[in-house]
């Protein structure tokens, strides 16, 4: 992935028309496979400064696959009357330094932070180990392995990664689950048993956040799931996966 920014200087009487412009162009950038996302900021302090970032697939996506690609043509008669307004245009490399501030709080303070994903497992694995089909899969279990999957949900949700540093991470996570065979039916009580545990204890209801946490349930099972399974290469190493919002982030009313 490569970052272009190209930085205007458009005289102020000329801007509602390169905005509008923008605006037409922009629909060339949604056809494009080679682009990722865009965005156009005005200048808060300076009229007529302009940034459009566009994030492409690779530069030479970019160069040699847009710009001899079907969705060129439109766009530069949009912004052909524009060029001679650019004072940078160049292909930026991430440097890794990225993140999120504290705006939108974490999936794990909305849940409640430890003590809830605490009572959420330790009640589960109540109902787990009296469960038929599941029961005999942990009946050797550690007696704090609700405490371990605790902090494991806690780290994907977005609170400290305490699984990461005291107890071994994603490598000791996937090697509980290697070869040991779980069956569909299986994993569906897992997901089962977890949810009439997360009603059991509270959990937030709003549909944003059982639409997340449900989520990562689905897609963690499935993946327990296929690293189970006799003779699967799962990847070794890998840090704790982070979960958020997704597409619907946490109802937050102004004022
Ligand atoms: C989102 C899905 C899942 C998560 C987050 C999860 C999490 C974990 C974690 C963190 C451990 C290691 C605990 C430790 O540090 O010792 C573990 C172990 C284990 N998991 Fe899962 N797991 C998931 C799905 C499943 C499913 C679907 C099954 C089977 C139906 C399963 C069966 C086991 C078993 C049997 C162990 C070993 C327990 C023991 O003997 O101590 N897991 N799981």
């Amino acid at each position: 992935m490569i970052v272009e920014y190209i930085r205007y200087r458009v005289p102020e009487e000329r801007s509602a028309d390169f905005e509008a412009a923008y605006r037409r162009a922009a629909a060339s950038l949604g056809s494009a496979p080679e682009c990722v996302d865009y965005e156009l900021t005005r200048c808060a302090e300076e009229a007529g400064r302009y940034i459009l970032r566009i994030t492409w697939t690779s530069a030479e996506d970019h160069l040699e696959g847009f710009r001899n690609g079907p969705n060129f043509a439109a766009f530069f008669t949009e912004i052909r009357p524009y060029v001679s307004d650019i004072e940078e245009m160049r292909h930026y490399e991430p440097t890794g330094v990225h993140g999120q501030g504290a705006s939108v709080p974490t999936l794990y303070d909305w849940a409640g932070g430890a003590e809830a994903f605490e009572r959420l497992t330790e009640v589960f694995y109540g109902h787990v180990l009296k469960d038929e089909l599941i029961g005999p899969l942990f009946a050797g279990m550690d007696p704090r392995h609700p405490t371990y999957v605790a902090i494991w949900l806690g780290e994907v949700f977005g609170g400290p990664d305490r699984y990461t540093r005291e107890r071994g991470g994603y490598a000791h996570m996937l090697s509980q689950h290697i070869g040991r065979g779980i069956t569909e039916r299986q994993r569906r009580r897992w997901v089962n048993l977890l949810l009439d545990a997360a009603d059991e204890v509270g959990l937030p209801e709003d549909p944003e956040f059982r639409a997340a946490f449900l989520g990562y349930i689905e897609w963690g099972t499935r993946l327990a799931f296929a690293n189970s399974q006799p003779g699967a290469t799962p990847v070794a190493k890998a840090p704790v996966p982070h979960w958020g919002w997704g597409v619907a982030p946490p109802y937050m009313p102004r004022g």
